[in-house]
């Protein structure tokens, strides 16, 4: 009998392998009628699988636009379901189950994927549902703390010792041309960190701060762990170099002249028997929290008032008007952060708008257990649930028709603290500890900015100086478009009190911000 098959039994074998890949993909690929409708892929069964590998975690958000008024959302890709949620009313149902439904296993895979921690500070850290000693937990616990009240006024003191000297720097230099992107990362990068950090801040160094935005912008890469000395090497290299200068910093006692916050967050990780290689490692991974978010915002936040003349002089009067103490006789003019949070509502509310319209992240959760939310919507184990920020802070129940537009006034009058649909700083349980210290930071420079000069594009097109610039992806742990090109900007002092020392003020026991949350 011959072995030989023949061309038909090729194709039929072939069709039949087809077939049965198909039939298991789509069984794989099956959605529970009780869980949240599937999202239908533009190519079936792995669209979604290219639809993630082309647009990354944007294409959450395009999930979105495709399906518009649809609270919840599954897209299962094999056996792994993710969920994505965007009605207001399921984020209160995800923040009641926050025990079932949790960030820690992200904070965990950051001590892994992010600082490179060892295995024995990954067990120490990890949470307890997952067979780790919850520290995490307990270094979030000691921060909260230290990021007000005192501890908050120190950081803003030295904070803004820092805005002043680059401010008069820049007024020392004008007319001069600054690429806007660049100046606000190298004046908040050095404000926030020598506040943290102290005398021996590892970011005085340009090298350091170059390293520290190289890790930033490598992180994808970074994040997939495969060989990153090769794959991921710039990212890599920068964490590398970050890393180093830690343990330069631990070792020469660094914390002594260091915030509350960096002292807690070493003796915490101390105690629980963290290694000084380890803390120095979760240190590098630290300054994304208080680096990667920040300093986009400043950026988004001044071109959305001065590409807005209106705007842009509405804060200047109310500034003028509340916040800035002007004594002829010394020459000087003194920004006072106190007088901005309590007297100037409406640059309060500009910024809480900026950060409502220009946040493109997700917030991030991992179902421990099967759970039913608002009596609904099946979740199943393991699966990973996505909440885009651009669809919460568009969603039309919350903000009404005019979502899409820039209108700070619906930041105003707002009695109460909490508004369904607005997670700039995360939700109960995850806020964001160092929200005072970035608003105040954020304002601040602002402020000094826009007061001190007029900052004008240098290439503009007639009529509309301010176009909107070009953006491409940013890493995955910044909530905020990235620039494709720098911004230009010609900064001229402006006139009035051009000649006078100009300062800023901190009231001890005015740093904390009342605001929007949850
Ligand atoms: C404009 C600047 C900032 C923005 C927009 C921001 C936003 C956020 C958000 C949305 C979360 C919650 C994440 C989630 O639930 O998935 C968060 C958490 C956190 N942020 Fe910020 N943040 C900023 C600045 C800072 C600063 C300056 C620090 C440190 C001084 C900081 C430290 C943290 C930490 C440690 C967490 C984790 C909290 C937890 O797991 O309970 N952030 N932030």
């Amino acid at each position: 009998m011959s072995s030989e098959i023949s061309p038909i039994q090729g194709f039929i074998s072939v069709l039949v392998a087809i077939v049965l890949i198909v039939a298991s993909i789509a069984r794989l690929n099956g959605v529970d009628s009780r869980e949240p409708p599937a999202a239908k892929p533009t190519v079936p069964l792995l669209g979604h699988v290219f639809g993630l590998l082309w647009n990354g975690t944007a294409y959450f958000q395009q999930l979105c636009d495709k399906n518009p008024n649809i609270p919840a959302i599954t897209i299962p890709i094999f056996k792994a379901k993710t969920y994505i949620i965007t009605a207001p009313w399921l984020l209160q149902a995800v923040q009641r189950n926050s025990r079932i439904i949790s960030f820690d296993p992200f904070l965990s895979f950051a001590t892994d994927r992010i600082a490179g921690c060892s295995k024995h500070a990954q067990n120490i850290l990890r949470e307890k549902p997952a067979g780790g000693q919850g520290g995490n937990h307990n270094v979030i616990h000691a921060m909260h703390p230290t990021l007000l009240g005192d501890g908050l006024d120190d950081m803003n003191e030295s904070m803004i010792k820092r805005l002043k000297l680059w401010n008069d720097a820049l007024a020392a230099r004008a007319p001069m041309k600054i690429d806007l992107c660049e100046w606000c990362r190298e004046v908040i990068t050095v404000a926030a960190s020598e506040s943290m950090w102290g005398e021996l801040n590892p970011f005085k160094s340009k090298v350091i701060r170059d390293a520290f935005w190289d890790f930033e912008g490598g992180m994808n890469a970074l994040l997939l762990k495969f060989l990153p000395q090769l794959t991921a090497r710039r990212g890599w290299k920068g964490r590398e170099t970050l890393f180093n200068a830690f343990v330069e910093y631990y070792k020469a006692d660094g914390t002594k002249s260091g915030s509350q916050l960096a002292k807690a967050r070493w003796n915490c990780l101390h105690e629980m028997g963290v290694s000084l290689e380890d803390i120095a490692r979760l240190e590098t991974s630290m300054c994304i929290g208080l680096l990667a978010n920040t300093v986009p915002t400043a950026f988004w936040f001044l071109f959305d008032v001065c590409s807005r003349p209106e705007i842009l002089e509405k804060i200047r009067g109310e500034l003028y008007e509340h916040a800035v103490h002007i004594d002829p006789e010394t020459k000087s003019a003194i920004v006072d952060l106190a007088d901005i949070r309590e007297h100037c509502p409406f640059i309060i509310a500009a910024l809480q708008e900026s950060l409502r319209t220009r946040n493109t992240g997700r917030a991030t959760r991992l179902v421990y257990e099967d759970v039913v939310i608002d009596n609904k919507y099946l979740l199943k184990k393991g699966s990973i649930i996505q909440i885009p920020y651009q669809a919460v802070h568009e969603h039309e129940k919350v903000w009404g028709s005019t979502s899409k537009n820039f209108d700070p006034t619906r930041f105003l009058n707002r009695t109460q603290r909490k508004v369904g649909g607005f997670l700039e700083f995360g939700m109960s349980p995850n806020t964001c500890p160092g929200r005072h210290f970035a608003a105040g930071e954020i304002l601040s420079f602002v402020a000094a900015l826009i007061l001190r000069f007029d900052l004008t594009p240098t290439i503009s097109s007639p009529g509309a100086p301010w176009n909107e610039p070009e953006i491409q992806p940013s890493s995955v742990v910044t909530s905020f478009a990235a620039l494709k090109n720098p911004l230009l900007v010609s900064a001229t002092p402006r006139e009035k009190y051009q000649d006078y020392d100009w300062d800023f003020r901190v009231t001890r026991g005015s740093g904390r911000f009342e605001l929007i949350m949850g």
